[in-house]
């Protein structure tokens, strides 16, 4: 039996609201109510991983900590924790939420010297968050440029990062599909797992997501397509597990 693909709805939290945007972009949301609920919906459906983003603390617009703690505690299911986590107090914060993992972002271009030390220390309870526009990383809630894409893989994996999360920003909140090929070519420049995210339409896009776990796809982050109800998550989760089969 293959690897099974790993599904992570995503929440992602602006102002207290759970939102959806167009390419990640500030002003662009879509407010889905409570994020409390999202999540306890997501975990009911049968999720086993839950993406977790603090978009206020991911844009420098002040954050949304109490809440995602709330959220966080509240679940039963493995939760991956996003935005603006680029210091020692921010990344104290995100693990005491008795998160699964946090991932890094905007701190892995601008300070790479601490996230060596923290992946250091934490090991794969640190992922990487690789943000693209093209081969250009995006930081700062993607709104700056932060260098080339394959560089900084090979700086990261030099350092031990234990997996990253690659999103094609063009592609982000416009359930146009994944970017297939960008994840092929990040799979064959990394041995390390990769989270794909940004896109995700149907259930076709899983299905394709779940042939590319031979190559190093390990999961996929879903949010649009589950809001705006393209497919249910227990479709979701029994498409992957019929690939799997
Ligand atoms: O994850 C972040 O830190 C982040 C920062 C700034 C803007 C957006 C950010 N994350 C967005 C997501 O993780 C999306 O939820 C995910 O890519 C799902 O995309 P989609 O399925 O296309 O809605």
């Amino acid at each position: 039996m293959a690897q099974k693909l790993e599904l992570l709805p995503a929440v992602d939290v602006r102002d207290g609201q759970a939102v959806r945007l167009v390419h990640g972009e500030s002003g662009t949301e879509t407010s889905y109510g409570s994020p409390l609920e999202a999540a306890l919906t997501w975990q009911r459906a049968g999720a086993e991983w839950l993406h977790l983003v603090d978009l206020d603390a991911a844009f420098g617009t002040g954050d949304n900590r109490e809440l995602i703690a709330e959220v966080a505690g509240a679940m039963d299911l493995k939760v991956e924790l996003s935005g603006g986590i680029r210091d020692d107090a921010s990344l104290a914060a995100a693990l005491a939420t008795g998160c699964t993992r946090v991932n890094l972002g905007t701190a892995a271009l601008e300070t790479p010297e601490w996230v060596a030390k923290v992946i250091a220390e934490h090991g794969d309870k640190i992922a990487v968050g690789l943000d693209v526009r093209g081969t250009t990383l995006r930081g700062r809630g993607w709104t700056r440029d932060g260098g080339d894409l394959y560089e900084t893989l090979a700086r990261l994996d030099s350092e031990g990062c234990a997996r990253y999360v690659v999103t094609d920003i063009a592609k982000d909140g416009t359930l146009q599909g994944p970017n297939l090929e960008l994840l092929r070519n990040v799979c064959a420049a990394t041995d390390k797992p990769v989270v794909a995210s940004g896109g995700v339409s149907s259930l076709d896009d899983l299905r394709a997501l779940a042939g590319l776990v031979p190559l190093g796809i390990e999961g996929a982050i879903v949010g649009k397509a589950l809001y705006a109800e393209a497919f249910t998550l227990e479709e979701a989760l029994e498409a992957v597990e019929a690939v799997s089969r």
